[in-house]
């Protein structure tokens, strides 16, 4: 297969503009959209749009802020012809919104369209006809000049028929169609033919369409400077592009474009149409958007929009679409996670929008934070803390973040699906017994003549189902605890760091402490307590840590569990 390209497939040829200026220039605003999805996009489903399906796309269009509607293609079927009439007769299109019909470059066609639009305020007739040669040798069998006298017939017969309803303001587009494909200097002769027939000086729409896409983006954007040059300063011009998506640039070749000096763009929603589709308007609105151009249209809810695209179109949007796919805002591996965990813990309001792997913010599409970060076999500590954090309001210490995170990832590589907040939290609850854990039955007295050991602690507490009496001194509390505990269990217990935070407020509030100990000689474990009151928090936290560890030495108390027997209790 490889072998037979070079002798069955063609290269484009690169256009000899040298002077080019596209790739200096900077798109700093919006340029006129028109959606197709009622027409281009509507003729390449599986089963058309009925007239249900037809108005609702008209509705989110409009909703959307598109002023610009192609709203179908008239002659090629009753339903067509309906949808039109009812837009019209029942004065459906908004004052600011023009509606756009097509018809090819075929009389009766034409006439028909014409018919399709009468009362309506504003129209744009689009003709069009293919010109490269493709097309010329194999579907028409003409010459160029026959090309352009069917042109010149077919928009004279468009300026007749719309010259006798005065009523509705006209515009004509004319599109050589596969202009990607055609001589330059044929589609310039098929553009000037058509305007001449329309009349010098009256309102048209050169629309440029990549009807098959076959170069590269920047072959493309040469093409459209060259046509734009031949019409500047000829202000009833306007210069369209209509990419589709064969090589997977469409939205490359409409940026390229609107570069080299394109005034419109034609696409659908998400990218629907003829075979890889049109140009997705959504991914270059959005892109504007990001570069700080307001783009004109509305995509604040863009899960309401592609729902409804999704409806119309009878067609899913892949969860990995620009912008709208469902997964476009999850990062599962681990070191985006740590990135935008760190990211969204500096951003303070109002600062410029600089999230690593989050190149808009979710939220301005209607998205929550939610599912920015989700966890799997690829992730690491930055994330599941994040879970913790976000879901759970747990700000676990960082190296609590990696002991836990071992934990983690011993499920992950018996269980291998992905872990959500819920089950996360479940683990952890599990791990560092935070819900099981019993206050200790305690007695708290300052000592006497004890110099910097403040206060003694004596008590009962439960620790791996066993009950365990103590008694100790210290600083405080934990330290006399710590101490208390460190005796009856026959081993030397030391605190070497000390986190607590509050969840909630009011009467819901909790207090959650995370003490990382040192037992024995070399044992250092994390302990996690959760309580109304922040010292009965942090008694929990002790002995949720002591109950994680594996205690070696013999107990000093016959009370005390034996030893290991703390050990995975
Ligand atoms: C690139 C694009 O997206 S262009 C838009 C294409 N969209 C559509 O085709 C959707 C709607 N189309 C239709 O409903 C039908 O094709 C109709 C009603 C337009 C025409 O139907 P039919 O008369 O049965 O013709 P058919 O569909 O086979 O089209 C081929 C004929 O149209 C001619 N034709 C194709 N394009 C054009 C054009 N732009 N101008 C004039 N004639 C054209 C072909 O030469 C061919 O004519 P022939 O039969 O004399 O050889
Ligand atoms: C603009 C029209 C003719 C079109 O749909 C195309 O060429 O792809």
């Amino acid at each position: 297969m490889l072998k037979q390209a070079a002798s069955k497939y063609q290269a484009f040829r690169p256009i000899g503009l040298t002077d080019r200026t596209w790739p200096d220039a900077v798109l700093a605003q919006a340029p006129v959209w028109l959606s197709t999805d009622l027409r281009d996009g509507n003729q390449a489903l599986i089963e058309p749009m009925d007239a249900a399906r037809k108005l609702r796309m008209f509705e989110l269009l409009v909703r959307i802020g598109f002023k610009e509607i192609e709203v179908g293609f008239p002659a090629a079927s009753q339903t067509d012809f309906d949808f039109v009439r009812k837009l019209i007769e029942e004065d459906l299109i908004p004052a600011d919104v023009t509606i756009q019909v097509m018809t090819p470059a075929r009389a009766e066609l034409i006439e028909r369209t014409v018919e399709a639009v009468a009362g309506a305020r504003r129209v744009i007739v689009h003709v069009y006809n293919a010109v490269a040669p493709v097309w010329r040798r194999v579907v028409f069998g003409l010459e160029v000049p026959q090309v352009m006298q069917l042109v010149d017939e077919h928009v004279g017969l468009v300026r007749r028929l719309t010259d006798d309803r005065p009523d509705t303001q006209w515009v004509l587009q004319y599109s050589p169609e596969t202009f990607s494909l055609a001589e330059l200097e044929v589609s310039l002769e098929a553009c000037e033919t058509a305007i001449a027939a329309w009349g010098l000086g009256r309102p048209i729409i050169l629309n440029l369409p990549t009807t098959v896409e076959n170069a590269t983006p920047n072959v493309f954007a040469d093409q459209v400077e060259w046509m734009v040059r031949r019409f500047r300063d000829r202000p009833e011009i306007v210069v369209s592009v209509h990419p589709h998506n064969d090589r997977g640039t469409g939205t490359a070749s409409a940026e390229l474009a609107l570069m080299a000096g394109a005034h419109r763009v034609e696409g659908c929603l998400f990218g629907n149409g003829e075979r890889t589709g049109n140009l997705d308007l959504v991914n270059v609105a959005l892109n504007l958007y990001t570069q700080g151009v307001d783009p004109g249209l509305d995509f604040s809810d863009i899960d309401e929009v592609r729902r409804t695209v999704e409806h119309c179109n009878q067609l899913p949007v892949h969860p990995r679409h620009p912008y709208a796919g469902d997964l476009v805002y999850t990062s599962f591996s681990g070191s985006h996670q740590d990135a935008i965990k760190k990211a969204f813990a500096q951003r303070r309001d109002g600062d410029v929008w600089a999230i690593p792997y989050l190149p808009i913010d979710p939220k301005d599409l209607g998205r929550s934070y939610e599912a920015v970060i989700r966890v799997n076999s690829q992730s690491g500590k930055g994330g599941i803390a994040y879970l913790l954090d976000s879901e759970y309001g747990l700000d676990l210490p960082r190296r609590l973040q990696i002991e836990f995170s071992q934990a983690v990832q011993q499920v992950m590589d018996t269980e291998g699906h992905e872990l959500t907040a819920d089950d996360l939290w479940r683990l952890f609850d599990s791990e560092y017994h935070v819900s099981a854990t019993a206050l200790p039955r305690y007695r708290l007295q300052a000592s006497e003549g004890q110099g910097a050991q403040a206060v003694r602690l004596e008590g009962e507490c439960e620790v791996a189902g066993r009950s365990v009496a103590f008694a100790g001194h210290g600083d405080g509390p934990i330290d006399a605890f710590v101490q208390a505990m460190g005796a009856a269990l026959g081993v030397s217990v030391r605190v070497l760091d000390y986190h607590e935070h509050a969840i909630g407020a009011g009467a819901d509030a909790h207090a959650v402490a995370y003490l990382e100990l040192r037992i024995g000689a070399s044992q250092t474990v994390y302990g996690v307590g959760r309580d109304t009151d922040i010292v009965a928090a942090s008694l929990k936290a002790v002995l949720s840590g002591l109950q994680r560890a594996t205690i070696t030495v013999s107990p000093a108390s016959a009370d005390v569990p034996t030893a290991n027997e703390l050990a995975g209790a």
